[in-house]
């Protein structure tokens, strides 16, 4: 292709995440329906892509990498999503809760806790920037559930305290989903489950909570996100509720880059 200064800045590479993420998959789908000749994106982790826009933001270095909404990068750095003209990154995206089969006789008081778990970005952004700027995650989230009482108590809403049932909880190590399953853990903690995170990538996840080896996830990014996982696994675990709206997954650069499409890497 002729010079292209954005390609060759950045050596025609994107900064991704774990390879299972659903945002992954929307990224080599963009490349293609964008015809992104010679770009590709670099799988990792959602820590070292964080760790790789810190280093070139802090020295003001052209940088495009996956990134998803709540997120603390936000609020620490001026960042822009590109435009995504053909929507292959989707739109308004929802987090939602999802159970093995058989959760609900097996343990009705959990299945109604995370049937109940919503909060807002805002509440989440609270747990995450606390972590990030060196909180211990459950430290974070236990302060977060001693101040906002009020919305824990809307989850355990007529649910009776249980004395020592086993729990797993599935999730992938993405800031956001870090947040909520450390505060998840500590609300069933305190209505007297024996609470085990389990950090696992995106499609063991979503295996885990078919073959029942966990019994729910709080990490289901639905409609588009994971919808290769939805309907794989298709009657195989059942959908218990959102827990959080208007989040969003998309292609995300420092504002100084002068870029503002997809399109514009072509
Ligand atoms: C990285 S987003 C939190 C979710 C996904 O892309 O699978």
């Amino acid at each position: 292709p002729e010079a292209n200064s954005v390609g060759e800045s950045v050596d025609y590479k994107i900064t991704g995440i774990d390879p299972g993420a659903g945002l992954m998959a929307a990224t080599e789908k963009a490349i293609e329906e964008y015809e992104l000749e010679d770009w590709s994106v670099i799988a990792g982790s959602s820590a070292a892509m964080t760790a790789s826009l810190q280093k070139a933001y802090e020295n003001e270095e052209p940088i495009i990498v996956t990134g998803w909404t709540p997120h603390w990068k936000f609020a620490k750095f001026d960042l822009k999503y590109l435009e995504d003209p053909k929507e292959v990154f989707g739109g308004e995206e929802e987090i939602r809760t999802i159970g093995r089969l058989g959760l609900q006789e097996d343990l009705p008081e959990a299945h109604q806790i995370l049937s109940q778990f919503n909060w807002t970005q805002d509440d989440m952004g609270e747990v995450m920037i606390a972590i990030q700027d060196g909180e211990k995650e459950d430290v974070a989230s236990q302060n977060w559930v001693e101040s906002n009482e009020d919305k824990v108590a809307e989850w355990t809403k007529d649910v009776e305290k249980v004395d020592g049932d086993e729990i797993k909880l599935a999730y992938v190590a993405w800031d956001s989903e870090i947040a909520s399953h450390n505060v998840m853990k500590i609300v069933l903690e305190d209505m007297g489950y024996d609470v085990n995170l389990v950090q696992v990538e995106a499609g063991p996840l979503w295996t885990a909570v078919a073959d029942g080896s966990a019994d729910a996830s709080l990490a289901a990014w639905m409609p588009l996100t994971h919808k290769t996982y939805a309907d794989k696994f298709e009657g195989d675990f059942e959908e218990l509720g959102v827990n959080m709206t208007g989040v969003k997954i998309g292609l995300v650069v420092p504002t100084y880059m002068d870029i503002t499409s997809v399109e514009d890497l072509k």
